[in-house]
């Protein structure tokens, strides 16, 4: 079961007669999976919260089908399962925070449960400040209150488009575990942010957006392990000539026979091995790399750019 499903997805904004337009999705295939903690990541302009905005019906795509719960993202029904926050948050200055989820809870026709408003605003540490005017709100504190306003109702899916933008330190751990405590539960959570260590600690899948493009998909755990770094270590006595003629680095310690190497493909480890096994050296240790995930979307972006 998926709770999103998006094949061929495209965007072009500004398209016209005679006008070519700004392509933000260039035909996107993505299925996230009921219960996963999705993490989408990708530089700036990669197409990240248009990619959000067309799973949420908010942007018409140009092409492509997007289906969210099972249904068509436009459905009321649909979206009352959804929580949501945006990346750019508009909140009304004058009222209070006990207020506004009133009113997003009347909008999202769930019943006005003023205990459970008041728990939610303590869950995201709004507590003392639940009775005084958003607009004397700090950034960190509007984030909060749109946090709280996206986890009304208990949606099946979260869906957060950087929410931990200007939040400190130690609020963006309390997120974090606000956070994992919803994917406990049992919520789909799709996460975009551009704070990867985040995304690293909550999500359990990924995807790279690049240029309107899947860049790389799956899992965190298989995405670093398919970094084309290898750690080797050869037997004493190997020439140290022969391995950096065949691309390899020294690491550790000199002479304790580790070094490094970075490949673009199996076949291209075997011939630099073989290089230097014909040259005489006796390789006693593979390893490959773990990357982190700045890493791998350095290494995804990097080959999406070359091809
Ligand atoms: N309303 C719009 N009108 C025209 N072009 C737009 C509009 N919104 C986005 N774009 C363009 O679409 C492309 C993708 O933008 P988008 O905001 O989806 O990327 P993003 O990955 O979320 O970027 P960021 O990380 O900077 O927030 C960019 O080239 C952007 O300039």
């Amino acid at each position: 079961m998926h709770a999103i499903e998006v094949v061929g997805l495209k965007k072009t904004y500004g398209k016209g007669w005679r006008r070519a337009g700004q392509v933000a999705l260039a035909g996107v295939d993505l299925h996230v999976p009921v219960g996963s903690a999705f993490g989408l990541i990708g530089p700036n302009g990669a197409g990240k919260t248009t990619f959000i905005k067309s799973v949420l019906g908010i942007v018409r795509p140009t092409g492509g089908e997007v289906r969210v719960l099972g249904g068509d993202p436009e459905d009321p029904a649909v979206r009352a399962r959804i929580g949501y926050l945006p990346e750019r948050l508009h909140l009304p200055g004058a009222w209070t925070a006990t207020a506004f989820l009133g009113t997003v809870a009347r909008l999202k026709n769930l019943r006005r449960d003023a205990a459970a408003h008041a728990r939610l605003l303590e869950r995201v540490g709004l507590a003392d400040a639940a009775g005084r005017r958003i607009g004397g709100y700090s950034k960190g504190m509007r984030q909060r209150l749109g946090l709280a306003a996206a986890l009304l109702g208990e949606p099946e899916l979260l869906i957060l488009d950087e929410p931990t933008d200007g939040i400190d330190p130690m609020g963006r751990v309390e997120v974090r575990r606000i956070l994992q405590d919803e994917v406990r539960r049992g919520t789909t959570l799709f996460l975009n942010s551009h704070l990867l260590a985040e995304t690293e600690r909550v999500c359990d899948r990924i995807a790279i957006l690049g240029q309107g493009r899947v860049l790389r998909e799956g899992r965190l755990e298989d995405l670093q392990r398919t970094g084309h770094r290898w750690s080797v270590r050869f037997a004493p006595g190997a020439s140290e000539q022969v391995l950096r003629a065949a691309g390899f680095t020294p690491v550790g310690e000199e002479g304790d026979g580790r070094w490094t190497l970075g490949t673009p493909d199996a076949a291209a480890l075997n011939a630099a091995l073989g290089q230097v096994i014909a040259g005489g050296a006796l390789l006693v240790e593979l390893r490959r790399d773990a990357q982190d995930l700045e890493a791998v979307l350095t290494d995804a972006v990097g080959e999406g750019v070359a091809a």
